[in-house]
Order: C-alpha cells, then structure tokens, then sequence
C-alpha cells in the first residue's frame, strides 16, 4: 500500500478554506496524464514541492505547492476548466489538508502473525479465505436488512440466544429461535472441519454479529466459561483488525501475541486459546502489520458462532473458570 494515499483529506469546517495542497480529479497516469506533465502546468503559478496520487485510481492526484499563494492562483484559474495542455480534460478541483501522520503507539511494536502456526497459541486456529466475496456480500445484505441494536461504540445483532453484557452471560431459558437460514452454509462449512464434525448434537447454537465502524476494537476478555462450550467461531468480514491475546496470571499480563485478521477468514477460539487467553481487538484506525501500516478504511463485521453450555465447565484453567470458582465458594 502506498502511504501517501488518503495522508490527504478536505479542510474540517468551510469547505473552501485555501490550503497549499490541492486535490485534482480528472487528470493522472490511467488518462495518460503524467505527473511530468501536471508539474509543467501547476508550475506556471509557483513552486510545486510534490504530486502524489490522491487514490489508486490513476485519475485523482494531490498537487502541494511550497506557497497558499500559488496554490489559489491555480485553483482560480484552472477549477472547472477545460486544459488544454492537459489533454483538453476539464478539472475539478478542492483544496485539501496532510493529515498528521497516524500517531503508532509504542506498544504498537508487538510482531502481528499473519497465519495461526506462527502465533503458536495452542487451540487457535486462523482459515483464510472461508468464504467467498459473493457469499461475504450475501451475509452483510442479510444482516444489514435486520434490526441492530446499538451500543456504545459498535452494533450487534444476536440469533438463538441474546448475549447479556452486564452479566456476560446468556439466558438460557430466552431462546430466540434457530439460527437464520442465511448462516447455513457457513455452519456446515465450520462443521466439515476436521475432527469437528465428530462432536454429536449442534456443534453451534447462539451467534453474535458485531459492527464494528473503523478504529473501533474490543476491550481484553475471555468468553466467561460458564456461559459457552470449548470452541467458538468468529468470521470476519469487510474490514480487517488485529486481535491481540494475553495470558495474564497473578493479574499482570505475562505474554502477549497478536494475529491479523484479513476479510472472509474464519478464527477458530480452542483449548488454551479459548480458556487461557484474554482476546482483545485494539482501537486503532492503523494497524502495524509486519511494518506496514494497514488502515483500518472499512467498517468490520464478525460473526461469533458458539455453543451455549448446558452444565458447569470443567476446563483444565480454573484460574479463569466462573464455574469452578463458584463450586469454590460454595
Ligand atoms: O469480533 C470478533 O471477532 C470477536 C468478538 C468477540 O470476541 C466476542 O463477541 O466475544
Ligand atoms: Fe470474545
């Protein structure tokens, strides 16, 4: 990716406030228009410092002048003109600003694995590509045609059971219904996993769709034990974000590790990973990724799939388990 892209953008508050920079739409490489050529003509009316494309369209670029002067001077003459030595192309023009460079926290510098293998957290497992685009699209349709509930920063819909954030918990005696006739295919995919379909009964019976807008993360959980079984299946779609895991003992946090998680790939949460991890989703616009930076330009929806548990859990990480804390106490 190109990090001079979309480092610009409009002036905030009046639209015409003057800035040095200006964005040309209608002119660039895909219309045979070189950036030799844009510098020949915006440098008749002062010192151009850089051209740099606006998009990865090759027909929108940024033209930064060392001087507002010049830069108005060319708005004034060429906005809505025909060019002549442009091709005869007519410009449309807007003044824009550099955005600050994103501010990349230090903690920011932990190394993002790309595949499962390489996170090395037993039990969590990455699929690439699980879906197709077509079937990515038909899921966000059939969501977006339902009602979402808001909450603070993202939305969510629930299907089988509502997930209760002041409990963190689920009820079971409110069941909703079966799982959505458009989630089918995606379930008998999960299911035809090997090993996986050897498990009896439904393998999943609640789901959560999170929306989430750009830069918005999740704070540091682990999915309460008592409340769901081992595995829990999360798809990505739309957008991409890094999910950060912490093992935490004694209260402070021992070991940290994070994954990226591209558009249409399927995260599976197990064992370890599922009961001995905190997973966590960053608030960041930019995520580092193997020292690029990937701006999060899209919103994300997920889609949790899990088993709404029936008895106590009886994992092997009791230091994490509500249900044998609670056997504990009483
Ligand atoms: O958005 C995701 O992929 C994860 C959601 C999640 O961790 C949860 O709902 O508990
Ligand atoms: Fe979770």
């Amino acid at each position: 990716m190109d990090l001079n892209l979309s480092r610009f953008t409009n002036p905030k508050g009046s639209s015409c406030s003057a800035t040095q920079n200006l964005y040309v739409a209608n002119c660039g490489p895909a219309v045979g228009i070189s950036f030799e050529d844009i510098k020949s003509v915006f440098s008749i009316f002062g010192e151009v410092v850089g051209i740099h494309a606006a998009d990865d369209s090759g027909t929108r670029v940024i033209v930064c002048y060392s001087e507002l002067i010049a830069a108005k001077a060319a708005f004034e003459t060429l906005n809505g003109c025909r060019c002549g030595a442009l091709g005869g192309r007519i410009l449309h023009m807007r003044y824009s600003i550099l955005q600050p460079p994103p501010k990349v926290n230090i903690n920011d510098s932990l190394s993002v694995s790309l595949l499962s293998s390489e996170l090395a957290i037993p039990g969590i497992f990455l699929v690439h590509d699980f879906i197709t685009s077509e079937e990515e699209q038909e899921l966000l349709a059939a969501v977006d045609s339902k009602p979402w509930n808001n909450l603070s920063k993202r939305r969510v819909q629930h299907y089988g059971y509502e997930f209760l954030y002041q409990t963190r918990n689920v009820d079971t005696k409110q069941f909703l219904g079966e799982l959505p006739p458009f989630v089918s295919p995606i379930i008998e995919k999960i299911s035809s996993f090997q090993g996986i379909s050897e498990n009896e009964g439904q393998l999943v019976d609640q789901l959560t769709v999170n929306d989430y807008p750009p830069g918005i993360g999740l704070s540091p959980h682990i999915d309460t034990h008592s409340a769901f079984d081992d595995m829990i299946f999360s798809l990505s779609l739309a957008g991409s974000c890094i999910m950060e895991f912490r093992k935490y003992s004694l209260g402070s946090c021992h070991s940290r590790k994070a994954i990226f998680l591209p558009p249409r790939s399927m995260l599976l949460l197990s064992g370890e990973g599922r009961y001995g991890w905190h997973h966590y989703i960053p608030h960041h616009k930019v995520d580092i990724v193997r020292r690029k930076m990937i701006r999060r330009y899209s919103r994300r929806v997920s889609f949790t799939f899990r088993k709404v548990r029936t008895g106590p859990c009886q994992c092997k990480f009791s230091q994490y388990c509500d249900s044998q804390k609670m056997l504990k106490v009483v």
